[in-house]
């Protein structure tokens, strides 16, 4: 349970909280936000469908963007609350009722663009679950080529998965232009995807068959599946992506144990099978009842027959031991005979050949691979190393090199490997290594680490030993923060943010196909250990190229004609913001992070600091806010901005006017130490020129060179400088914090609005009424003050309505704690004597007061 709670917190990111803060009903609505942005789709449409639209997110943001007066029209499995100026209703779009209703609202028009979000509904009708998204789209698809206008557009949902491409295939028939992309609203770690289809071709005639998904995603040819692989490797399991096989709803097998002893192919049943039952059935085999009572049926192989599922290579081999013991007892096999060896090369007819032969040689073939796959780890090792040296000995020289303690004519002096005397300066083989361009920013790394040295040669360092120790320390803490980036996604994007992807400010543009296979390529990177350098040397050397040779010649004469160790010298941070020297965009995030002052952005901590995690492939973003109110999370880390950036880029739109546009910078000042300083600066307690001599500190300029990376790591978590901070300045921040915290969401601050509204109405009402009453000569003063009295004690009788209690009696049905059934609102518990007695006592005072 507990752990579900955590789940759904971990889901609860920006965007939930962006969603919330906007009144939208669910955080998908910045999908269509972002996609509307890309494309532009909303704005040019007078008539929209959107089909699976509950809660109505999709429509919340249709209603706002298109034109005036536009016809939107909304369906879902759910009930839609009522969006005004739109058109919702129930049904199934995958029937022939929900065609027939669209028709009816849309009468003679024709739709401008349809959209499709949908997912089945797991757990509402079990039938829906097996009617995969997939068909799901093929059958909004299908709706679209009837509604739609020629030229329109079709925005779709689609789960990546082996018909996906099919899809594809299929949008590329009916529109002019199919783009996939996926907004950064959409979790990276959800398998979907969007298709944005533009300018609809609008055929004639369509074959039905088309859009039928059992012609649509008829496959060739199915893989066959290999049964042994499942049964002698069952720990690598496959998670299943491709949805359900045709006709196999439940996804659960079982068979009675007697066909697993019968069979010819035990393999295949215990790959397929989830359960081998001894059940026995009226008219079953008899068989069941013998095997159930044979004393090598243990309890063991009892609980292995129970859930095949979780059973390990081990348990696999007893039941087919088990097995081959059973059919002797029947007299299925006879016992195996020292010629096993020759019946497994020569398959002889009948079951004790084939079976025995099964078994042999496939613990043969296994023995065989991972001899092979030994081998060739080890091989791949030793290459490995002998990289590794080579490549560490050229990265030192070029270190030297840089740091002018050597010139370009001594390089490879002594470096002279077993390939020449200048071998370990070949450039070609540093850029075919992979590493110039790393090289170039100064990076240590270790491409792939050895788990063992080898002997040491004659000619090696005296310190060799401690070099390995070193080394294998450095390997050890990859390993580890490999381990760690697999299991937490917040240090992957801690990672990536050091590895400076996705700082180079450009505008998200969704990932195709291709762009996301050179991801994959390029991910290579996150091989490399690196050091901490700042991003203002990368970007350097970005515009140096990749080339080794045009950079370090280039770097001489550089920037207004500087040496390029003067050069070098004013590219260190404590430069970055003296004007006249060029200001390296890449690190300004950084800056902003450790300074603690945000800038340019109005989205409020609260909503920084929440994660961007979950681990569902299904629909990940429906979070219904009607149903999932307020749950803080204020143990979840602050997350960065920066790692936001490219989103930010998609998010203008929804996030407020930009800073610039006010006339002046959007400075949000969230860190209590930034506090100080900003009010330090403000009433003169420090100036500029006193905050930069601060920066030279021992902690400026500390020499990182060849300190291993988990030194530096823990470095920069404990050894920096400790900024003072006031007791003020703390107090405002908490007051910023609470009061961002306090802030009510647009439903509450909106009704709250109404209120006052309606209280301002009935004043001004009952006002001219008094006044009216004032005027007239017909009453005396008397008569007039007390009539106005009664008008105030109405009016303020009708102000506020007491919600009434319901009381209910206690017992009965009633019994113990909990609401009691079909009551809503408030209630009271009551006793029946109670009751009666309360009752007894208004009577009485009715009686009084007639008296
Ligand atoms: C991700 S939600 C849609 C969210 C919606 N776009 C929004 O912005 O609020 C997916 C919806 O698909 C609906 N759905 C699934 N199968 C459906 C079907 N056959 N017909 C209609 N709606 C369906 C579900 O009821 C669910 O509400």
């Amino acid at each position: 349970m507990a752990i579900q709670k955590k789940h759904a917190k971990a889901r609860l990111d920006k965007y939930y909280y962006l969603a919330k803060e906007k009144g939208y009903r669910a955080r998908a609505a910045f999908k269509l936000i972002q996609l509307n942005k890309k494309y532009g789709f909303l704005q040019k449409s007078k008539c929209l469908i959107d089909l699976c639209a509950a809660p109505g997110s999709w429509m919340q943001v249709a209603a706002e963007t298109m034109p005036a007066k536009s016809l939107i029209i909304g369906v879902d499995l759910s009930p839609i609350k009522p969006i005004p100026k739109t058109i919702g209703f129930q049904g199934d779009i995958t029937t022939e009722k929900c065609r027939a209703t669209i028709r009816g609202h849309l009468k003679h028009w024709k739709a401008d663009t349809v959209i499709h979000d949908g997912a089945p509904n797991v757990g509402t009708a079990w039938v829906q679950d097996a009617f995969t998204q997939n068909e799901l789209v093929l059958c909004s698809l299908k709706l679209a080529t009837e509604f739609l206008a020629p030229e329109g557009n079709f925005v779709t949902k689609v789960f990546r998965s082996k018909d996906s491409s099919k899809l594809e295939w299929i949008f590329k028939q009916l529109f002019s232009k199919v783009e996939q992309t996926k907004p950064p609203s959409s979790r990276n770690v959800s398998a979907e995807t969007f298709y944005v289809c533009r300018g609809f071709k609008a055929p004639k005639h369509l074959d039905p068959k088309f859009l039928d998904p059992k012609y649509a995603f008829a496959e060739v040819e199915e893989a066959a599946v290999n049964m042994e692989a499942r049964v002698f490797n069952p720990d690598k399991k496959k998670r299943k992506r491709d949805g359900y096989d045709e006709g196999d709803w439940t996804q659960f097998h079982e068979a009675p144990v007697s066909e697993f002893i019968q069979t010819q192919d035990p393999i295949d049943m215990l790959g397929r099978l989830n359960k081998l039952h001894f059940r026995q059935e009226k008219g079953g085999d008899i068989a069941q009842a013998a095997l159930d009572k044979l004393t090598e049926t243990t309890e063991e192989i009892r609980l292995c027959c129970n859930d095949l599922k979780v059973l390990g290579r081990k348990e696999f081999k007893l039941l087919l031991r088990w097995r081959l013991k059973a059919r002797e007892v029947f007299g299925l096999r006879q016992k195996s005979t020292a010629h096993t060896k020759q019946v497994a090369e020569v398959p002889a007819e009948g079951a004790v050949g084939e079976e025995v032969a099964t078994l042999e040689s496939m613990d043969e073939e296994m023995k065989l691979q991972e001899e092979l796959k030994r081998m060739k780890d080890s091989r791949d090792k030793t290459k490995r190393k002998e990289r590794r040296r080579e490549n560490e000995k050229k990265q030192k020289e070029i270190v030297r090199m840089q740091m002018n303690m050597t010139t370009p004519s001594e390089i490879g002096i002594e470096a002279a490997g077993p390939e020449g005397g200048d071998a370990t300066f070949r450039i070609k083989d540093v850029d075919k290594a992979g590493v110039a361009r790393d090289i170039l920013k100064g990076r240590m790394h270790t491409q792939v680490a050895p788990e063992k040295e080898e002997e040491e040669s004659e000619e090696e360092d005296s310190d060799e030993d401690g070099d390995q120790l070193e080394r294998e320390l450095d390997n050890m803490y990859q390993q580890y923060q490999e381990k760690r980036e697999d299991r937490d996604t917040k240090a992957r994007a801690k990672r990536a943010r050091k590895l400076g992807r996705g700082d180079d400010g450009e505008e998200f543009e969704g990932f195709s196909g291709d762009e996301e296979k050179g991801a994959e390529t390029d991910g290579s990177d996150a091989d490399l250990v690196e050091d901490d350098d700042d991003d203002s040397m990368d970007s350097d050397d970005e515009e140096a190229g990749n080339g080794l040779t045009s950079d370090l010649l280039g770097k001489d004469t550089k920037e207004g004609g500087l040496t390029r160790r003067a050069a070098s010298f004013f590219q260190q941070d404590i430069f970055k913001d003296i004007g006249g020297l060029e200001e390296e965009e890449d690190s300004e995030d950084e800056k902003e992070r450790d300074s603690g002052i945000d800038v340019g952005t109005n989205s409020s901590p609260e909503l920084n600091a929440k994660h961007e995690e979950g681990d569902e492939d299904n629909d990940e973003d429906f979070e219904d806010f009607e149903e999932d109110e307020a749950e803080d999370d204020d143990d979840d880390e602050p997350e960065t901005l920066e790692a936001e950036e490219e989103e930010e880029n998609w998010d203008e739109g929804t996030e407020g006017p930009p800073a610039e546009e006010r006339g002046r910078p959007n400075i949000d000042i969230i860190t209590a130490e930034a506090m100080t300083l900003a009010h330090n600066l403000a009433t003169g307690k420090v100036t500029k020129s006193q905050l930069l001599d601060d920066n030279f500190n021992k902690f400026s300029h500390r020499d990182v060179d060849g300190l291993p990376e988990w030194f530096l790591d823990d470095e920069g978590k404990h050894s920096k400088i400790q900024r003072p901070v006031t007791k003020e300045a703390a107090a405002a921040i908490k007051e910023k914090l609470k009061a961002l915290n306090a802030r009510p969401i647009k439903k509450v601050r909106e009704a709250k609005g109404r209120k006052t509204l309606r209280a301002a109405r009935r004043l001004e009402k009952l006002k001219k009424k008094s006044d009216g009453l004032a005027e007239g000569d017909d009453m005396s003063e008397r008569d007039k003050g007390n009539a106005i009295a009664k008008l105030m004690a109405k009016a303020k009788k009708s102000g506020k309505q007491k919600p009434k209690v319901k009381v209910v009696v206690a017992g009965g049905q009633n019994k113990g704690g909990g609401r009691p059934r079909g009551v809503k609102g408030k209630y009271k518990m009551v006793d029946k004597r109670m009751k009666k007695d309360v009752r007894g006592e208004k009577r009485a005072a009715k009686k009084r007061g007639k008296k």
